[in-house]
């Protein structure tokens, strides 16, 4: 008898002790997904234990601190979990991509009325003098153009103008046309590089300073992905805005698309961009798209950052497009930023945002001209399917209707 009891303690005691070590498992299961290769130079500094919580003290920021405010240690991206999408039946279908400029042309047309318009109104009078020059100039500069296209676009009219001789609507209207298309530039190669490589994803980053719209953009992406019938994972890269995973979780959620995001508010982005790649390479999808933290492109440690999230991605795989979201509506402004994040990070492409917004379509001309990189996408609204795949036709059409 005392003999069965004894067994039965004893099968007690074990069953304890394994049952309080099942969790310990799990964690350090869960754990063992962190990126945990070599530090860069520039990595931010490891944490001290003895240190306080650098959860803890970047959880008390408000949504609207700035990334330069939050302390330079940074929590490791513990507790990565990959939202899943809801079920099937409450999925959204996005439109597809083609034809959307067309379709979103009205919005264009509205904001930049004063470039398309104000020009056809000026060439098409009866007498085009010097103040009627000057006002075409003064026109194009307020959109945003640029001193040296405008410059170059003014005397490529005035002297088609000379040799045109008579001047119906009709005549000026086809030159204009002509001539922007020409500044816009047609000939760019405007295809976003997101084909699968044989044994991994492609690697599409965002990047940009606070607020131009990655996250959105990244969410609307994810649509124009799905609509081709792309497998797509998203990764939350962008730790420091409390909101901005979740933010991209429910945009990639409506459109059945997983999201990789840490728990922990200032977790190390690139840690999560490395194991959003690791899991698109063992889902086998065809584009990981990482979303990253806005930053202001004056801020060296920041931009360092941003460098190594690239780097670190690059332990596994290529990263096949940059994308730099610019806010239309910052006008020259968006000239600087671009500079700086093309040096840190070799922009391919441009994401054009808040176009609806705006009378600076001419922008799409400065940017391209400074940076040598394509506008490949424009966004007009912010609508879920408001962003265009760009073309340099549309545009122009659109400004001119
Ligand atoms: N009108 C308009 N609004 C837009 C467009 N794209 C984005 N927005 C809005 O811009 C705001 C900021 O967008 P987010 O995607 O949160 O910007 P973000 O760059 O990720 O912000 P941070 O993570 O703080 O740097 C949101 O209110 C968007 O709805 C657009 O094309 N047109």
């Amino acid at each position: 008898m005392n003999q069965t009891l004894a067994i039965i303690v004893y099968i007690v005691i074990g069953l304890a002790v394994v049952g309080g070590l099942v969790p310990v498992f799990l964690k350090a299961r869960k754990n063992s997904q962190n990126y945990t290769g070599p530090r860069d130079a520039n990595d931010p500094a490891p944490l001290d234990p003895s240190a306080p919580d650098p959860a803890g003290a970047d959880s008390s920021m408000s949504a609207g601190t700035l990334l330069e405010d939050r302390p330079e240690t940074q929590a490791p991206a513990s507790d990565l979990e990959i939202v899943e999408p809801v079920a099937p039946s409450a999925l959204e279908t996005p439109l597809p991509a083609e034809g959307r400029l067309v379709r979103l042309r009205a919005r264009l047309a509205k904001s930049n009325t004063a470039l398309g318009k104000g020009l056809l109104a000026l060439l098409s009078g009866d007498k085009i003098d010097e103040g009627v020059w000057e006002e075409v100039e003064e026109t194009l500069l307020l959109a945003d153009i640029g001193t040296d296209s405008t410059m170059e676009l003014v005397d490529t009219l005035r002297d088609r103008v000379k040799v045109l001789g008579t001047r119906s609507p009709e005549h000026v209207q086809a030159m204009l046309r002509e001539e922007l298309i020409k500044l816009v530039d047609p000939t760019m190669d405007r295809s976003l590089n997101i084909s699968r490589h044989e044994d991994r994803p492609a690697v599409l980053m965002v990047v940009g300073v606070n607020g131009v719209g990655k996250t959105t953009t990244v969410g609307k992406l994810a649509r124009v992905f799905v609509a081709e019938d792309k497998d797509v994972l998203l990764g939350a890269a962008d730790t420091f805005r409390a909101a901005a995973a979740e933010q991209l979780a429910t945009w990639g959620a409506r459109v059945g698309v997983p999201t990789v995001k840490s728990d922990v508010d200032g977790a190390d982005p690139a840690s999560v961009a490395f194991e959003a790649v690791k899991a698109g390479i063992e889902g086998e999808v065809d584009v990981v798209m990482i979303d990253t933290a806005g930053r202001l492109q004056n801020k060296v440690g920041l931009m360092d950052e941003l460098g190594k999230v690239k780097r670190v991605i690059e332990k596994q795989a290529t990263v096949d497009e940059v994308l730099l979201v610019l806010d239309a509506t910052t006008g020259q402004n968006g000239l600087a930023q671009a500079k700086v994040f093309s040096d840190v990070v070799n922009i391919t492409g441009i994401v054009l945002t808040k176009l609806d917004g705006t009378a600076k379509g001419g922008i799409v001309v400065a940017i391209q001209k400074s940076l040598g990189v394509p506008v490949k996408l424009v966004g007009l609204g912010e609508g879920a399917d408001d962003l265009a795949p760009f073309d340099a036709e549309s545009f122009v059409d659109a400004l001119l209707s």
